[in-house]
């Protein structure tokens, strides 16, 4: 077996990879965080600054932020038997029952590496053979080596493996060989959490806690602590308090609270503040550098590559050369505009074929924040200054866009456009706050922020028949036909039909095709004198037609009249997601269901949201 020492290069700036197994072989048996710390600030004094990065890494117990997208080390565990065989001269079988036994393959790597080394020394002794002192292994070195591993791909990319690794363990200690394995299986697991790292840093290399803010800010702005460390510790804690968004390095997410009284909302935002559509969809953050394009997800992972679409609408909607934004990214129905579900955004995730999924799934982005642009960081701007921006250096198309809002500080002006975005396919409404230090709070959970959603839900388990009153025009593949339809129930008591739904979905082609013939003889001027409706479709119709519609839920919307301020005023009874089933020629307009049958059906079906 070649050993690692002959093909690696020696680090002029290095250490023991000792150090390290040792500070986690210590952590393993400590009981509180502040000895962890303190172990960490022992670890960090002796590491030379040019490594920090790389011993950062090791103690997150991964090579590089999950966000850089490159590969995993893609070792499983008979690899790392054969490597252990490898290295210690056994067999595969001992090495594999010797895990059986102790549970921990790490453990029985340790256990055969020092039966070697013992079996290696009385060798040595009894024939009195020259063995050349083992050079040590370093931080460097096992980093490089594990880097390499993780990145050799493709044919033959096993057998390097395996040489890599079998080489790695020849040259460890049976200490490091168990480390090597944990860290290699992605069991380290010693709990060390990025506050502890943050913690040490700032004693080490800031001179105290009073530097742990400045550490954290910039991590916040820059999601990497081991490019955050190497900073600290080689240009110190100035280059760090200046620290920026970096174009192509995600920023850690601003988070909202939760509260479901729209006077208090208000109160706790200090009143007049941006009412938005909270979207149902995947938050990215987008980062543009020229033509490059990264989109970031909500846990900062590298989703780049499930968004040709996106990239492409970054790429010409944004009109800056740098800039990172944010906007929460939906799926729609192209014929009708209408927002889509969640779920059907992670049918697009499922699906191999990207280009098939763009298709099936189109997305549209609805862009809320604007965190950095052209070298200028906006994180520490207030709300309306970034919105200004964003909105300066938006395009808006149908497919990117800014965010649905409102700017009020009227309680009842909110409530009503709570409803209006849950009906629009949103999850409810973000308030946010608008005074001077409504900054962008990267990393955090506050009360800058707060989101409104429903706890109540009413499950729509049944169908329900609804009366045609008029239609909307069609686009996209529906253009010069119609796309929609809108739907009302019947009320005996007033001998009217209120407005419950407009329905895009669910149509087939012909149904599509067979429309205009179908409404031509209802069609008339101006809304029929026994319909109620607040929504205005494009053209009007006799009530006569009756389809049967099913959706997600009912819900509460103040576009619709059906049970008008029977639960809450202002606001009827709707239906989120509807969907086209049938022709229901059998039945006349009188004979579709009734408001009245709405309403129980709304109170039967209301559950209470389980988070
Ligand atoms: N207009 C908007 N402004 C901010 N966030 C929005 C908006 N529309 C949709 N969102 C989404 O809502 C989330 C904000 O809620 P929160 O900060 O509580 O995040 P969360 O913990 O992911 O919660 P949730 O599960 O409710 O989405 C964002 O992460 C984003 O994905």
């Amino acid at each position: 077996m070649t050993t690692q020492q002959n093909e690696q290069p020696r680090y002029e700036k290095d250490m023991p990879f000792r150090e390290l197994a040792d500070t986690f072989e210590r952590i393993e048996v400590i009981t509180s965080r502040t000895q962890m710390t303190v172990l960490l600030v022992n670890l960090f004094k002796k590491t030379p600054p040019e490594i920090i990065d790389k011993v950062v890494y090791l103690l997150q117990g991964r090579l590089w932020p999950d966000w850089k997208g490159l590969p995993e080390l893609g070792v499983g565990e008979k690899m790392l038997v054969k490597a252990i065989a490898l290295a210690t001269q056994s067999r595969e079988s001992e090495v594999e029952s010797l895990y059986k036994s102790l549970g921990d393959l790490g453990k029985a790597a340790e256990k055969l590496k020092a039966k070697y080394e013992e079996k290696l020394k009385k060798g040595a002794m009894s024939i009195l053979a020259f063995v050349p002192a083992k050079k040590e292994l370093t931080v460097g070195q096992v980093y490089e080596t594990l880097s390499r591993v993780a990145l050799a791909t493709g044919e033959g990319s096993r057998d390097i493996k395996l040489k890599l690794l079998a080489g790695l363990l020849s040259d460890a200690s049976p200490k490091e060989a168990k480390y090597i394995i944990r860290f290699v299986e992605g069991r380290l697991r010693l709990g060390i959490g990025d506050a502890t790292i943050m913690d040490a840093l700032a004693i080490v290399y800031g001179g105290g806690a009073h530097a742990r803010p400045i550490v954290e800010r910039a991590y916040n702005l820059r999601a990497d602590l081991g490019h955050i460390a190497k900073i600290l510790a080689t240009q110190g804690l100035e280059a760090l308090k200046g620290i920026k968004p970096q174009v192509g390095i995600p920023i850690r997410p601003m988070l909202a609270e939760r509260l479901n009284n729209p006077v208090e909302i208000l109160k706790k935002v200090g009143g007049d503040s941006f009412v938005e559509y909270k979207y149902d969809g995947e938050r990215a953050q987008i980062h543009k550098l020229g033509d490059k394009i990264w989109i970031y997800s909500r846990r900062l992972e590298n989703i780049t590559h499930q968004y040709p679409d996106v990239v492409d609408y970054a790429r010409k909607y944004i009109k800056a050369d740098e800039a990172i934004v944010e906007g929460e990214i939906v799926a729609y129905d192209p014929d009708t505009g209408e927002l889509r579900p969640f779920q059907e955004l992670m049918h697009r995730k499922r699906k191999h074929d990207i280009h098939i999924a763009i298709k099936e799934v189109p997305v549209k982005v609805f862009l809320f924040d604007l965190l950095y642009v052209d070298g200028e960081d906006y994180t520490l701007k207030p709300l309306p200054e970034r919105r200004a921006k964003l909105e300066e250096i938006i395009e808006q198309t149908e497919t990117f866009q800014i965010a649905e809002y409102i700017r009020t500080n009227d309680p009842d002006e909110l409530e009503k456009f709570f409803f209006k975005a849950i009906e629009d396919g949103a999850e409810g409404v973000m308030i946010k706050a608008l005074h001077k230090n409504a900054i962008y709070q990267a990393g955090t959970r506050g009360w800058l922020w707060i989101k409104y959603k429903r706890d109540y839900k009413s499950e729509m388990i049944d169908t329900v028949d609804l009366v045609i009153i008029g239609a909307f025009y069609g686009r996209g593949r529906r253009g010069g036909k119609y796309g929609a339809l809108l739907m009302a129930s019947y009320n005996p008591d007033k001998d009217v039909f209120e407005s419950v739904c407009k329905v895009g979905s669910g149509f087939k082609d012909e149904d599509i095709d067979k429309l205009p013939e179908m409404l031509k003889p209802y069609i008339i001027e101006h809304k029929h004198p026994r319909v109620v409706a607040r929504m205005k479709p494009d053209i009007w119709v006799t009530p006569a037609l009756v389809a049967e519609i099913i959706g997600a839920e009912l819900t509460l919307s103040p576009l619709h009249t059906c049970c008008l301020d029977a639960i809450k005023p202002g606001v009827g009874i709707s239906i989120r997601f509807p969907r086209f089933i049938r022709w229901r020629p059998d039945k006349g307009p009188e004979d579709a269901t009734t408001s009245q049958e709405l309403l129980e059906m709304y109170k039967r079906q209301l559950k209470k949201l389980s988070e």
